[in-house]
């Protein structure tokens, strides 16, 4: 049986005001839940990784960051390498999400470079993959999907699969209020597990494999009732402490 997880993906909002306020809220409302079933994790921008870590102390909450370098140290600006987030105490890091793949032009090779850069310091990766409405209208979504995934197996092999999470974040249910259907959200999870079932069975047996886009508290449930749906990757909703807090509960139940 594996277990769920709720992963809230905070992208570029808050202050060290509003944080404190969410994660106080989030310990408040999560505080019941039983931790032996649901892992759970937000990842905050980089700047406030610091403050959220030192509030969840104590706390089943695990921290993540939406982004990382390929590399681990150098004359890189503006970068944040993998050890640096292993050193603050991070879990896992997003890689790959939709936003960054179209506004930061990130490419299948750059994010299989993350990827493994990821797993080297002991994290672990949270790899998005995900259509267009373009391409789904075209019929195209099961081999795009499979098509970024093959490209980090090709990486990173299939074992390092096992130590990762994957994500299916449809482009256009991202902030669009338009959520997959269940039975859509499904098909895609039931072929990624697929994909990876061809090269291990283990692998594909015990990868969690979460849903993302417009996935609120009177969505999640429905979602989670599908057999390949371990969890989710939340948005907009993670930013209230309810409402995450409820997406967590479904997953939970
Ligand atoms: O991109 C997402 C999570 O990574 C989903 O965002 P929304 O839940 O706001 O649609």
């Amino acid at each position: 049986m594996r277990r769920s997880l709720v992963v809230g993906n905070w992208k570029m909002h808050g202050s060290a005001a509003s944080i404190d306020t969410l994660v106080t809220g989030l310990q408040q409302q999560l505080a019941n839940l039983p931790a032996d079933q649901t892992d759970i994790a937000v990842c905050p921008p980089f700047v406030f990784i610091p403050q959220v870590i030192s509030q969840l102390e104590g706390s089943a909450i695990a921290c993540g960051a939406q982004n990382v370098s390929d590399q681990q140290e150098g004359a890189y600006t503006g970068e944040i390498s993998a050890t640096m987030l292993a050193e603050l105490g991070c879990q896992y890091v997003i890689v790959g999400h939709s936003e960054r793949r179209t506004l930061m032009a990130e490419s299948d090779a750059d994010i299989a470079a993350k990827f493994t850069a990821v797993q080297s310091q002991g994290l672990t990766p949270i790899l998005c993959v995900g259509e267009s409405l373009a391409q789904r209208e075209a019929g195209e979504t099961l081999s795009w999907i499979e098509q970024q995934i093959k490209a980090v197996i090709a990486v990173a092999g299939i074992e390092a699969m096992a130590a990762s999470v994957i994500a299916y974040e449809p482009i256009w249910a991202i902030g669009t209020g338009k959520t997959a259907s269940p039975e859509q959200a499904q098909e895609v999870h039931a072929h990624i597990r697929q994909v990876l079932a061809n090269e291990s069975q283990a692998v594909a047996g015990a990868l969690q494999l979460l849903y993302g886009g417009s996935v609120k508290a009177d969505n999640a449930a429905e979602l989670f009732g599908k057999q390949d749906i371990d969890g989710a990757l939340v948005g907009g909703a993670a930013l209230k402490a309810a409402d995450f807090a409820a997406i967590c509960m479904a997953a939970t139940a």
